[in-house]
């Protein structure tokens, strides 16, 4: 039909003029940021505060050339024609010439870009077309567009394959690209919603949860000021799938996101060192997005049975108690004050240090106004005796001499060298000049430490986890065994679970961290433990979340099965749950073998559908030697027979290293099953479900994961005897 593509041809040619001005703006725009930025440090500054003003003034610019340099990329890709025959182009940011009236470019997050992501031929919107363009570099080189108002395609119009299908189409880079373009009307209702508070999705795998987050993050950034003030921190469930995902919020056009595991969140606050295995593995990519939290903590990984206990809430209220018990629990408290000693006795200690926990404030603060207390009481007591003195000396003298000393001092006690409101019935000293230096005193500090010591995080948890004693106390609703489960040796590192332990003693010895988000997003929801969410909840003093994932995909650590029993204790119920219903990611025909398993480790939960269609999944066996060579042959075939596209292999942890050895990883990513959350290849190998099964508690639920992380084909590898 060389008319249709003459047509085709001419429209792609008028689009590329048209959007080739746009860029020509967005050039200027960033050349125009870029000199001012050169222009601002080269200024020189008079003095301290000029050069305050000057350096930000550059930060602020260097970040608008970061947002506009990350946003180059895919600049353009809609255009909605409204009914009345006005066009708006969507893209990344918005762009406005001065003389016109029109925006040259909508962001996609603005009102004016709703209906490029909502509009249905039932539901038009005010439009009538909805066209797709596809750019290779800065240039257009083809288009697709919708008809929505139910008018006849027109010579302009180019109805075509639809842009979601050629999206899916394209090969797995082992980085997750933005869907900016393609988002589906669930999703973008989920993104743009204008719920404030928290926002949970729930969908099967490759239903979009990780794209509706992140594209979510952008739109917050966008759409709430308040929020995007004290930033966006995005929480994911390792180092591997922060890498994965590491490009999507700044292809947006958003730098100024911190990615992080639950674990660097913690470790770079306690001041770990960074040599240990947690955070290992990450290409640095995740620096792109604004840089992770910080340093890798140094935890080691520790056994699932040990995470899920410690992330019970119990060890919370088992850690507070610790920390209680560290507050003056008993004695009383003597000082010496010149010659003398001044005692005050238990009730008075008791008295002071429950007045000072009223406040509610963390340990090391209320130790400080336990202090003024104590030295308070201590300044009272020398005052009564002070006055208990001079009554005597004043009844002794009066006695001796018949004389009224008051009288003689003339009802200021000034004239007996002694401060005083001359209001006051009675003799004072300076008690001001005495608290302070009771407040300064070594001895009394060396007293009140005693008493209400300072403490580290590490000495918290060593003090609970470490002591079988404290455990059976503190923990009366473990058994003997859990107890053991949870004993650890003073100075033994730190396992990944033991962070958001230290986390939260922190928060009880210091109070909240410093540096808090004004939306955090939290991937693969399901795995956090109750310490977990208290740590997030830590950061987020606004409750502006999003929390994406599915139960039934849940690691060994997870201990609830649905939302409301794994939010409600920290939200209260407070949350809008959402529902994604169809699979981009795996096709139809592996979702129809997983169903089975689906059936057992989630009863509850509806099966999706998928829009992606691929080859029947399929088996390969192996007798248990041969094993290895089995998994190196397949990925060679695959290699082989699809070059260029990613394949992953996903098998037990413990396997990793023999198929490292034997170089599947020249041809394949290689990762263990505990590890494989998020993730998506073309080709996915399962090695050895059985083994990946039983290789830790819920071991079906990762065998789940693995069984769906291809968009294209799967092959299992299963081990036969004899
Ligand atoms: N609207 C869309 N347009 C284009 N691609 C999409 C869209 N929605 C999802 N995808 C693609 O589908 C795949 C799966 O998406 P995503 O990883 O967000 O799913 P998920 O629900 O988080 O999966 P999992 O449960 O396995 O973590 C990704 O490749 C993603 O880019």
């Amino acid at each position: 039909m060389p008319q249709v593509e003459d047509n085709v041809g001419h429209q792609v040619e008028l689009e590329r003029t048209e959007v080739a001005a746009v860029v020509a703006l967005f050039d200027d725009r960033l050349a125009e940021t870029r000199a001012q930025l050169v222009g601002t440090l080269a200024t020189p500054a008079d003095g301290a505060a000029e050069a305050y003003e000057r350096d930000l003034a550059a930060e602020r610019l260097a970040r608008e050339v970061r947002r506009l340099e990350g946003a180059e990329g895919g600049l353009v890709f809609g255009r909605i024609d409204l009914a009345d025959g006005t066009a708006l182009r969507i893209g990344r940011l918005s762009l406005q010439r001065e003389e016109d009236e029109l925006p040259a470019l909508v962001d996609w997050r603005a009102d004016a870009a709703r209906a490029f992501y909502e509009a249905t031929p039932v539901h038009p919107m005010g439009l009538r077309r909805r066209r797709h363009l596809r750019l290779a570099e800065r240039t257009v080189v083809g288009l697709s567009d919708e008809l929505l108002d139910g008018s006849e395609p027109t010579a302009e119009d180019v109805v075509g394959d639809g842009p979601l299908a050629a999206a899916l189409q394209e090969r797995r880079t082992g980085r997750m690209g933005t869907a900016v373009a393609t988002l589906q009307t669930e999703q973008d209702a989920i993104v743009r919603s204008s719920h404030r508070g928290v926002t949970v999705v729930q969908g099967g795998p490759g239903t979009g949860k990780t794209v509706v987050a992140l594209h979510r993050a952008a739109y917050v950034l966008y759409a709430f000021p308040r929020a995007a003030e004290r930033g966006v921190l995005v929480l994911g469930p390792n180092a591997r799938f922060l890498d994965y995902i590491s490009q999507v919020l700044p292809s947006l056009g958003e730098n100024d996101v911190i990615l992080a595991t639950c674990a660097e969140l913690a470790g770079p606050l306690l001041g770990l060192n960074g040599d240990g295995e947690a955070g290992a593995g990450r290409a640095g990519g995740a620096a792109g997005a604004g840089g992770t939290a910080g340093a890798a903590p140094g935890a080691v990984v520790g056994s699932p049975e040990a995470a899920r206990l410690k992330g019970d809430a119990a060890l919370a209220e088992a850690l507070a108690a610790v920390v209680r018990g560290r507050q003056a629990p008993y004695g009383g408290f003597t000082v010496r004050v010149g010659k003398e000693d001044v005692h005050l006795g238990e009730a008075e200690v008791a008295q002071a240090r429950d007045a000072a926990r009223t406040n509610g404030l963390a340990h090391h603060r209320t130790r400080g106004l336990f202090k003024e207390l104590l030295v308070d009481a201590v300044t009272s007591a020398l005052a009564r005796e002070a006055a208990e003195t001079l009554e005597r000396i004043d009844a002794e003298v009066e006695a001796l001499t018949g004389l009224d000393l008051d009288r003689f001092a003339g009802a200021d006690p000034r004239n007996l060298g002694l401060e005083g409101d001359p209001a006051d019935t009675g003799p004072k000293f300076d008690m001001d000049a005495m608290r302070a230096e009771l407040l300064d005193d070594a001895l009394v500090e060396r007293t009140v430490e005693e008493l209400w010591p300072h403490l580290t995080p590490g000495a918290v948890v060593d003090a609970l986890l470490a002591d079988p004693e404290a455990l059976a106390a503190h923990l009366p609703g473990f058994t003997a065994e859990q107890h053991g489960v949870l004993l650890r040796t003073p100075g033994a590192p730190w396992t990944d679970a033991d962070l958001p332990l230290l986390d939260e003693a922190a928060s009880l010895l210091d109070g909240p961290p410093e540096r808090t988000f004004g939306h955090v997003v939290v991937d693969e929801a399901q795995e956090f433990t109750a310490l977990q969410w208290r740590m997030v909840l830590r950061r987020c003093p606004g409750r502006s979340m999003t929390l994406v994932g599915d139960f039934a995909q849940a690691g060994p650590a997870t201990t609830a099965r649905g939302w409301h029993e794994a939010l409600d204790p920290h939200f209260g119920g407070r949350f809008d749950l959402r529902t994604l219903t169809v699979s981009y990611r795996t096709t139809e025909e592996i979702l129809a073998t997983t169903r089975e398993l689906l059936a057992r480790i989630a009863p509850d939960q509806a099966p999706i559908g998928s829009i992606r269609h691929g080859e029947e999944p399929r088996t390969r066996e192996a007798s248990p030697a041969g094993l290895t060579d089995a998994v190196l042959a397949e990925v060679r075939e695959q290699a082989a027979a699809h070059p260029g596209e990613l394949i992953g292999v996903v098998c037990p942890d413990a396997s990793v290293p023999a198929l490292t050895e034997a170089g599947v990883t020249r041809h394949a990513r290689l990762l263990p099953a505990s590890e494989a959350r998020g993730l998506e290849f073309d080709t996915a190998v399962v090695v050895d479900p059985d083994a990946i099964t039983a290789a830790r508690p819920g071991g079906d639920r990762d065998l789940y994961v693995a069984l769906t992380r291809a968009t294209k084909r799967l092959c299992t590898v299963v081990v036969r005897e004899g």
